[in-house]
C-alpha cells in the first residue's frame, strides 16, 4: 500500500489539478482525495503497511503516452534496443511506448509484433506496445494482413519514416483498417517535392545554401490524406505536423467531422530553422524545423485542441552517423529522456502551454484514441503515475543518459523540471532520476 500526501494532481480525465491524497494496492488506484485523513486511511488498510511519500512540492500525473517511438529492435540495436528504449522512457516520464514499425525487419507480420511485444515485457519497464506497417515490406504497395497483425497485439499502423505515396494503396489502407478499428499514422511527405531536401525551405535555408524542403511536400499530403479519410470513414493520426498550413487544413477537416487526430512533437514547438547550424547535426530532423511562424500555428494548434497530442518522435543514431556532414547524416533526435522537461522548461514556465493541456495532450488524448489503458488517475485504473520535481535541475551527458544514442541538442546544457519518481502498474521503476 502506497500513500501519496500532499501532492499537487494533475490530471485531465477527471479535471482535477489541485492538493490530493492518493492512496495505491495491489498495482491499481485505490482512492484519491483532497480531505484523506489518517483515520480514514487506516481504516481502507484494515492494518496493511503503508509507505507514506510527502509529495509536497511536487506534482503527479498519468504516466505519459508516448506514440511515436523509433527503439530501433529489431537489426539496428547499435541505435538502441527495447531494454534501453524502455529504460530511457520511464526516465522521462513515459509509462507506455509505442515502438514504430520502420525497423530491420519492418513489422509487417504478427510474429514480429509478438516479438516486439514480448521484448517489452521482457524489459519490464515501460509499456511497449507494437504499431504494425501499413505495407508489405513498407514498400507502399500490398497492404499487410492487417486483422492478424491486430491479433498479434498491433495498436495502430504507419510506415512512419517513409510516406505511402500511391494514393489508391492509402485510400484502401484507410477503407480496410476500418474493419480493425485502429488507426492508420501517417507520414506526410511528398517525395517529388521533398526531393533531397536537408531543412525547410525558407529565409534560413537560403542563407546557409542548404536545399530545402519546401512545406507543401507535408501539407499536400495532409490534404490528400484528409480526403482519403473523409471519403472511406476511415480513422486517421497525422504524425509529426510541422506547418501552420497543415494545422489550418486539420482545423477545417476536423470541423467537417473527419476522423482525425494529430501529433506535434516538442523539437517542433521549441526550435525552428534559424536554430540550425551547419557544423551541428542534432537539429537535423524530419520533418524538419520550419519558420517562427510555424512554431507559433503549432502552439495555438495545440492550444486549441487541432492538434490533439504530444509526442516525441525519439529517433535514436549513432553518433559515427550523426558525425558525419550535415548533408550526409540521418534526420532525427533522441528524446525520450529530456522531452517532457524541455516541453516544461521552454512552454510550461513561460506560460505558452499550461500544465493541464500539456499532461492531456501527453497521457489522456493518446489513450483515449489508441484505445489504451492508462493516461487516468481514477480510481481501478492501473498506477501509471509519475512524480514531478519542478525544481530538480540535470545536465544532459552522456554519462547519465540511459538511451544508447546522443543525438539531442541539450547535450551539456542544464534542464529544469524531472520526474522523480514513476510507477508502472503500481511498481516503483524510477527513483531520484535512478532506475530500479
Ligand atoms: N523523424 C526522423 O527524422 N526520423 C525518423 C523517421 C520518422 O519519424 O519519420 C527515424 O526513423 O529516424
Ligand atoms: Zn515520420
Amino acid at each position: 500500500m502506497l500513500w501519496l500526501k500532499d501532492v499537487w494532481v494533475v490530471d485531465p480525465s477527471q479535471k482535477l489539478a489541485s492538493a490530493q491524497s492518493v492512496l495505491v494496492k495491489e498495482g491499481k488506484i485505490l482512492a484519491i482525495s483532497s480531505s484523506l485523513t489518517d483515520e480514514e486511511v487506516q481504516f481502507k488498510v484494515q492494518g496493511e503497511a503503508i509507505e507514506t511519500i510527502d509529495g509536497q512540492g511536487k506534482l503527479l500525473f498519468p504516466g505519459l503516452i508516448d506514440v511515436h517511438t523509433h527503439l530501433r529492435e529489431p537489426g539496428q540495436e547499435d541505435k538502441e534496443d527495447i531494454l534501453s528504449g524502455s529504460r530511457a522512457a520511464v526516465r522521462g516520464g513515459f509509462t507506455t511506448i509505442l515502438a514504430m514499425a520502420n525497423t530491420q525487419p519492418v513489422i509487417d507480420k504478427r510474429a514480429l509484433a509478438e516479438f516486439v511485444r514480448l521484448q517489452g515485457e521482457r524489459a519490464g519497464y515501460a509499456h511497449v506496445l507494437p504499431i504494425g506497417t501499413v505495407t508489405k515490406g513498407m514498400q507502399g504497395e500490398e497492404l499487410v494482413e492487417m486483422a492478424d497483425m491486430k491479433e498479434g497485439g498491433v495498436v495502430a499502423f504507419s510506415d512512419d519514416g517513409k510516406n505511402i505515396q500511391n494514393a489508391e494503396v492509402m485510400r484502401l489502407a484507410l477503407e480496410y483498417v476500418k474493419l480493425t478499428g485502429l488507426p492508420i499514422i501517417s507520414h506526410c511527405e511528398d517525395n517529388y517535392l521533398a526531393g533531397d531536401g536537408l531543412m525547410r525551405r525558407g529565409r534560413a535555408s537560403g542563407r546557409m545554401g542548404l536545399k530545402g524542403i519546401p512545406a507543401s511536400a507535408e501539407s499536400v499530403i495532409v490534404a490528400r490524406d484528409l480526403i482519403l479519410t473523409e471519403e472511406t470513414g476511415g480513422k486517421l493520426h497525422l504524425a509529426h505536423i510541422s506547418t501552420a498550413e497543415s494545422v489550418e487544413l486539420i482545423r477545417r477537416a476536423k470541423a467537417r467531422g473527419v476522423n482525425v487526430t494529430a501529433e506535434v512533437n516538442p523539437h517542433h514547438l521549441i526550435f525552428c530553422d534559424e536554430d540550425i547550424h551547419l557544423t551541428d547535426t542534432a537539429l537535423k530532423v524530419n520533418p524538419p524545423l520550419a519558420s517562427q511562424e510555424d512554431r507559433a500555428a503549432l502552439i495555438e494548434g495545440l492550444q486549441d485542441g487541432t492538434i490533439d497530442m504530444i509526442a516525441t518522435d525519439h529517433a535514436p543514431h549513432t553518433q559515427a552517423e550523426k558525425a558525419r556532414p550535415f548533408a550526409e547524416a540521418p534526420f532525427g533526435i533522441a528524446s525520450l529522456e529530456t522531452a517532457l522537461s524541455a516541453v516544461y522548461q521552454y512552454l510550461v514556465l513561460t506560460g505558452k502551454l499550461s500544465w493541464e493541456r500539456v499532461i492531456e495532450a501527453w497521457s489522456y488524448s493518446p489513450a483515449e484514441r489508441f484505445g489504451l489503458k492508462g493516461g487516468t488517475l481514477k480510481p481501478g485504473t492501473p498506477a501509471d503515475m509519475v512524480l514531478f520535481d519542478p525544481g530538480y535541475k540535470e545536465v544532459i551527458e552522456p554519462s547519465n543518459l540511459v538511451s544508447k544514442a546522443r543525438n539531442t541538442p541539450f547535450l551539456g546544457k542544464t534542464l529544469q523540471g524531472f520526474p522523480v519518481m514513476v510507477w508502472v502498474e503500481g511498481r516503483l521503476v524510477q527513483r531520484n532520476r535512478m532506475l530500479l
